[in-house]
């Protein structure tokens, strides 16, 4: 197609108007991953003039079936790099940039968002999720907010000050068991599998259980001692990991903790009153069943392996990962910390391990053994990608996009026409930003869900942001600092009580914590330099008055060199700070209230380990999803809209 035919379809679908602002606009997409596929080809061919793609993994295998910017060919490499190749074929007018990086890093700072017209996350994690939702708000840049889960998607609209953030609703942490549950009283096949991952596998051969967050270690007075007792198997279990690689070592390790630790348990003769009691396996025993177990059993994942096949498997894997453990060693540089292995799902060593682990534990206590298959799925907390669920969130993404793009356009043309008149630089501000809220509330909180046998998209009104959210319902802006000139009292005296008006009572903090307060003033005299805070660090202002409190205030640092005549320190713009709420509103928090109360019919307005795959845990979906189903439902989807006005083009973007 040449550039005028794309160009003149394009336009007529969406209006002229909107179609030279998508032209002109630079958009960043974070995450290339299965949303991202799908979204940068509609960003593409929509014909968005400069799209910038961060992504910080490499292409994977499993990623092909759904990620179709990617080939066989292509794994191992960048997947920003390789998406803007495979997309830039389909729209050789649109400009793009690939960033094989982490989205955290300090090179993406505030000044580096400001440069977009709109942020798209297309995520798997939660901590990049707020990462992005903090800097869109720090930069004030609107930032479409994605998330799939099998059948289930979600997409939000965030702008700063309008709408709620991706913090304003709690997200449940990824669920935890108890310890006592995992290393004692196991009941299903899940909680094996979870010894085997997150106790057995990563005492052998990661760090420690300590650090997998799958295992609760909250202690209670009844099973303090027990955990006392879980403890020293544990160590005990770390000193037969020394003789890894002797020929004793597998004996080692299946009589600990399939033998001698269920000795233990079941000796507690007390626990097993109400339960089936363990029973302890046999080495011995089962390696004479060797010899009768099929040389190929690990890789028939669908069935069911038998205590013998298990017992295979435990083994042949064991020495697979204990040879490599002795590689990783001896390659290693002196110096760096001890070799680790961590579970990957993808990885068959450390699957194998697992799942015959797992099974052999679940023999012992009656519990059903499961297919190597199914293992990977509950030990990868895996729901399936669904790849139209990632097309059909894309491409809401994009129709939401041009729903903030169109409340842009009135804006600007509202302020023209003021200008124009004449009208009074206030007013103007009050009449666009009422205009701007207007046109936003055109923009929905879209939910995919499967609704008994049919899917079906529904929507609701974005809300106000909540006033107690500590990420969005704060005051921010940049200061220049000559850091090695500028001193924590210039902060406070020149810039705090001098020019922003605080008071007595407020402290100063920074992410290693506090610097300053009324009662701690060993910082004053010290410098920027001297404290350590450096370009693209933040500090926030926590205002403690008894009357008239304002919100906290962050304030991002630009460091700078400043002729030795200049202010050491400066504000680049004047922040509004307003007054903390009186009463913490909790009964609203998470409501819907729309964000223009102004009567429309609309409404509304405002308000889903890297390399992991997303879960509905993590990416905090699936609460809110049974939460809003049965509000939702309800609503007719029929409405249609048909707008034929020749700047605003023919197709129908609007779903309320
Ligand atoms: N901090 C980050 N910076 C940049 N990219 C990130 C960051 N965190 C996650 N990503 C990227 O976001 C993408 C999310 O895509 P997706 O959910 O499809 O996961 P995936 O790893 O591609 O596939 P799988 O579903 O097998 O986990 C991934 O490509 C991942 O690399
Ligand atoms: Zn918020």
């Amino acid at each position: 197609m040449t550039a005028t035919g794309r160009d003149r379809h394009a336009s007529k679908s969406l209006g002229s108007n909107l179609h030279a602002r998508i032209k002109q606009a630079r958009v960043l997409m974070v995450g290339a991953g299965g949303i991202g596929c799908e979204l940068l080809k509609n960003l593409v061919l929509t014909g968005f003039g400069e799209i910038h793609i961060v992504d910080l993994d490499t292409i994977d295998l499993s990623n092909l079936n759904r990620q179709f910017l990617f080939r066989n060919e292509h794994i191992k490499k960048s997947k920003a790099l390789v998406a803007k190749e495979s997309a830039g074929i389909f729209n050789p007018n649109v400009k793009i940039e690939a960033y094989h990086d982490n989205i955290k890093d300090p090179q993406f700072n505030v000044a580096w968002f400001q440069k977009f017209d709109i942020v798209f996350n297309a995520l798997d994690n939660l901590e990049a999720r707020r990462h992005v939702n903090k800097m869109c708000l720090a930069a004030d840049v609107p930032l479409v907010e994605s998330g799939t889960t099998g059948f289930n998607g979600q997409v939000q609209v965030i702008r700063k000050g309008k709408t709620q953030c991706y913090d304003c609703t709690p997200k449940d942490a990824p669920k935890s068991f108890p310890v006592c549950t995992i290393r004692s009283t196991p009941s299903q096949p899940i909680h094996c599998i979870v010894w085997a991952k997150s106790y057995l596998f990563t005492e052998i051969f990661g760090t420690s259980e300590d650090d997998a967050p799958e295992l609760d270690h909250s202690e209670d007075s009844e099973n303090a001692k027990e955990i006392a007792n879980l403890r020293n198997e544990s160590q005990a279990l770390k000193r037969i990991r020394e003789s890894m690689g002797s020929k004793e070592f597998p004996g080692l390790v299946f009589n600990k903790v399939f033998k001698e630790d269920i000795e233990r348990l079941r000796s507690m003769e007390d626990m097993w009153k109400t339960r089936k009691a363990p029973t302890a396996l046999d080495y011995e025993d089962l390696l004479k069943e060797l010899p009768s177990v099929e040389k190929n059993i690990a890789q028939k994942d669908q069935a069911t392996w038998t205590v013998a096949e298990n017992f295979a498997v435990f083994l042949d894997s064991l020495s697979r990962l204990s040879n490599r453990m002795e590689e990783t060693r001896a390659n290693a540089d002196t110096g760096n910390s001890p070799p680790i292995l961590t579970f990957d799902k993808d990885d068959a060593d450390t699957l194998d391990f697992v799942a015959a682990s797992a099974n052999l534990r679940s023999i012992i206590f009656g519990i059903e053994a499961r297919s190597k298959f199914d293992i990977k799925q509950m030990a990868g907390n895996i729901i399936p990608a669904i790849a139209t669920t990632n097309a059909m969130t894309a491409s809401i993404c994009v129709l939401q996009a041009f729903k903030v793009m169109r409340a842009d356009l009135a804006k600007d043309k509202l302020r023209e026409q003021l200008s124009e008149a004449k009208t009074e630089e206030e007013l103007i501000k009050t009449k666009t930003d009422e205009e701007y809220s207007k046109q936003l509330s055109k923009a929905k909180m879209v939910f995919l869900a499967p609704n008994g046998t049919e899917r079906r998209v529904t929507t609701e009104g974005l809300s106000r942001p909540d006033e107690t959210c500590p990420v969005c319902s704060v005051a921010q802006s940049t200061i220049v600092v000559d850091a090695n000139r500028a001193t924590l009292n210039d902060l406070i005296e020149d810039l705090l009580r001098l020019q922003l008006g605080y008071g007595e009572e407020f402290s100063v903090n920074s992410d290693a914590g506090l610097l300053y307060d009324p009662e701690e003033d060993a910082n004053l005299r010290k410098t920027f330099a001297e404290l350590g805070l450096k370009n693209d660090n933040s500090i926030t202002i926590i205002d403690d008055a008894d009357e008239g409190a304002r919100v906290n205030l962050v304030l991002h640092i630009s460091e700078q060199e400043l002729g030795s005549e200049a202010k050491p320190i400066d504000l680049t713009q004047k922040p509004e700070i307003p007054l903390k709420p009186r009463t913490a509103p909790a009964e609203t928090n998470g409501d819907s209230r729309p964000i223009v109360t102004n009567g429309l019919t609309n409404g509304v307005t405002n308000g889903a380990t890297s390399g992991l795959k997303r879960t509905a845990d993590d990416a905090g979906l699936e609460d809110e999803l049974i939460r809003k189903k049965g509000k939702v439902a309800a609503k007719p989807d029929d409405d249609v809209v048909v707008v034929d006005d020749a700047n605003d083009g023919i197709i129908l973007i609007d779903d309320d």
